[in-house]
């Protein structure tokens, strides 16, 4: 797995994805989430794996334990670089995903990274409290769910940057900080609530940042995707 952006291929089909992909010549970095894989099925993650990109398959699972290890135990074949549960399943459920996780992954093969979702980069504190009944900060509810998290064995969590730093001075350096919400300053911030840009989240901890629509939404996205990498390297 390599540290570059993470493009979110959230297109509508396959082919909104190959005409997307054809502007890059270099092996990336993208993520499959639900509105793909729900129109392609696990047909999209054998073929964008073909072209030798690393993939963070986005299914946000968050079911019963049983359920969510057999689903996991499945998604395992894919040979996918980076997998999400919702940390709010509780700790029986993401320790259920890590053994399904592991038992479907063929022998040789490396098992993927799983991490936890905390809160949505789309909730704010006052729609946590009030929606979720949830009577703590945002950073502390955070927190408490990426300590979680690392307490069922889990490889990290998806936070917003606000937090980054926050979860790896109490849950350590090497537990990863997934960062969605990554906006270039002015752009268009959409229905995310807690946004940074690519050098604030490298200032700010994040081991990995997710960009959709400031790349994928550009009218030149490679040049959108190479002013994001030069800001997240720090170049
Ligand atoms: O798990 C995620 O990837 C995720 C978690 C989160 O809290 N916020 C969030 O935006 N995401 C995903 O990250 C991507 C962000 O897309 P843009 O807002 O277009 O950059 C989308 O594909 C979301 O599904």
């Amino acid at each position: 797995m390599n540290n570059k952006p993470i493009i979110a291929l959230d297109f509508p089909g396959e082919h909104e994805v190959f005409h997307f992909l054809q502007h890059f010549q270099e092996p990336l970095f993208v993520k499959i989430g639900m509105e793909l894989y729900l129109q392609e099925g696990p047909d999209i993650v054998r073929k964008v794996k073909e072209q030798g990109h690393d993939i963070f398959l986005d299914l946000k699972l968050h079911d019963i334990p049983n359920t969510v290890k057999s689903a996991m135990k499945g998604l395992a074949h894919l040979g996918v670089d980076l997998v999400n549960v919702h940390a709010a399943g509780g700790i029986q459920m993401m320790e259920a995903a890590l053994e399904g996780l592991e038992a479907g992954t063929p022998v040789g093969k490396k098992r993927a990274k799983l991490i936890a979702v905390t809160q949505l980069t789309s909730t704010t504190e006052e729609q946590m409290k009030s929606e979720q009944q949830i009577h703590l900060s945002l950073l502390e509810s955070v927190l408490h769910y990426a300590k979680i998290a690392k307490q069922a064995q889990l490889d990290g969590v998806v936070c917003s940057v606000h937090e980054a730093k926050m979860i790896a001075n109490e849950c350590g350096e090497e537990f990863l900080r997934v960062t969605p919400g990554i906006r270039l300053a002015g752009g268009d911030v959409h229905d995310q609530k807690r946004i940074a840009t690519p050098d604030g989240a490298r200032a700010d901890g994040s081991s990995l940042i997710v960009v959709g629509r400031a790349i994928t939404g550009s009218r030149d996205p490679l040049a959108a995707y190479k002013e994001v990498c030069s800001l997240w390297e720090g170049n």
